[in-house]
């Protein structure tokens, strides 16, 4: 089976955002002091998340992205993400985290069949990445990588938000830990998601990111395979690692887009951007996996062509990147 939208796009991956709750408040995700959480009736049971990725892989989904909120501290992950690995047809399971509870889960995720981590990293200085995280210890994170290393996961994605003014300076810093290991480093365009009025003075282009590299290193293109994310790839000359732009702002990567969302609280998303989506529940009530099913492929079907995010910012009212899973 596969999933095909009226635009043409195969659509084989499903991001599943387990929770919305975090050990973390990035300041360009949600709001110092948070956001309202789900309550606990409203987020969905492993359980039915199991279905939904059951039948989205039936209909043809072949990639799972657990994210959230943090994936990590929803309680019983390590058995549900067991399950989910367990699905058949499905081709890869992988995992977007913080990375703040990795020293301690790293083999339990390995050994659940997670087959790939992305670890949200925005600074290699403590005080910095304290700041941006609002309170957050690098040094766990640093050591929860190297451990996610040892139990034998292969390199990492690094995903770094840049913001002028904020972390900008560490472009080269991070682009030169590709010199040192194997890792796929991504910068990530700000998104005005909170609705921030500042959010020209904070968005650092992607065509910038690269230039700054380029003017310090030779650069060479990068390949990027079918179920492959929204980054443009390339790499430092001789360099064991790869770098990454993924332009959510200034690019335009929908016409390639493959994915489907699915939030911790049930709704489905054709689009990052997609305002209210659907809402999952009534259909997951009815008990019958074939509705399910259909109610996906429709989904798929109205997916649109395009992101809502233009020069102008976000059309969509803000929201708590926390709450769609990134
Ligand atoms: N606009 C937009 N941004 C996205 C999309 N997917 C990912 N991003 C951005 O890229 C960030 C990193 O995403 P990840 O969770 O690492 O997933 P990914 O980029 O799909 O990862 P891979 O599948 O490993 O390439 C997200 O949090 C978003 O900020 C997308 O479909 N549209
Ligand atoms: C919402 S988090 C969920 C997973 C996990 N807590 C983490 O931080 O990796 C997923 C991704 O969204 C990205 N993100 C959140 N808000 C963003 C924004 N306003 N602009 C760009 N990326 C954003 C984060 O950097 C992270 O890589
Ligand atoms: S980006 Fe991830 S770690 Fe940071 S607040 Fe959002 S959900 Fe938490
Ligand atoms: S903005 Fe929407 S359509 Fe564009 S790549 Fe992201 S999810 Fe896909």
């Amino acid at each position: 089976m596969s999933l095909i939208d009226t635009y043409g796009r195969r659509i084989n991956y499903l991001r599943l955002s387990v929770t919305d709750r975090c050990n973390l408040r990035c300041s360009y995700c949600m709001p110092e002091e948070g956001v309202e959480k789900l309550g606990h009736c409203d987020v969905l049971s492993y359980e039915d998340l199991l279905r939904i990725s059951a039948e989205a892989v039936a209909a043809g989904i072949e990639k799972i992205r657990v994210t959230g909120g943090e994936p990590l501290v929803r309680k019983g992950i390590l058995d549900f993400l067991a399950r989910i690995a367990a699905l058949p047809g499905l081709k890869e399971l992988v995992l977007t985290t913080n990375g703040l509870l990795l020293k301690e889960m790293a083999q339990g995720l390995k050994d659940a069949g997670v087959q790939r981590l992305n670890i949200s990293l925005d600074s290699l200085k403590p005080e910095t990445f304290a700041a941006i995280t609002r309170g957050g210890e690098l040094q766990r994170v640093l050591d929860g990588i190297d451990e996610a290393e040892r139990v034998g996961f292969p390199p990492h994605k690094i995903n770094v938000v840049v913001m002028r003014g904020v972390n900008d300076d560490e472009i080269l810093d991070f682009a030169e830990l590709t010199l040192k290991r194997p890792y796929a480093v991504r910068f990530i365009e700000y998104m005005p998601t909170c609705g921030d009025a500042d959010w020209r003075d904070l968005t650092v282009p992607g065509a910038e990111i690269r230039e700054r590299i380029a003017q310090r290193y030779t650069i060479e293109e990068g390949g990027s395979t079918e179920r492959s994310g929204p980054a443009r790839n390339f790499r430092i000359k001789g360099a064991p690692g790869s770098l990454g732009i993924i332009t959510a702002m200034t690019g335009h990567f929908c016409e390639g887009c493959n994915r489907l969302r699915v939030t911790a609280a049930g709704v489905a998303k054709g689009c990052l951007f997609s305002g209210s989506g659907v809402d999952l529940k009534p259909v997951l009530a009815t008990g019958d996996p074939e509705l399910l099913r259909q109610e996906i492929q429709r989904i798929v079907a109205a997916k649109p062509g395009r992101h809502e995010v233009t020069d102008e910012g976000v059309e969509t009212k803000p929201f708590a990147m926390s709450r769609v899973g990134g």
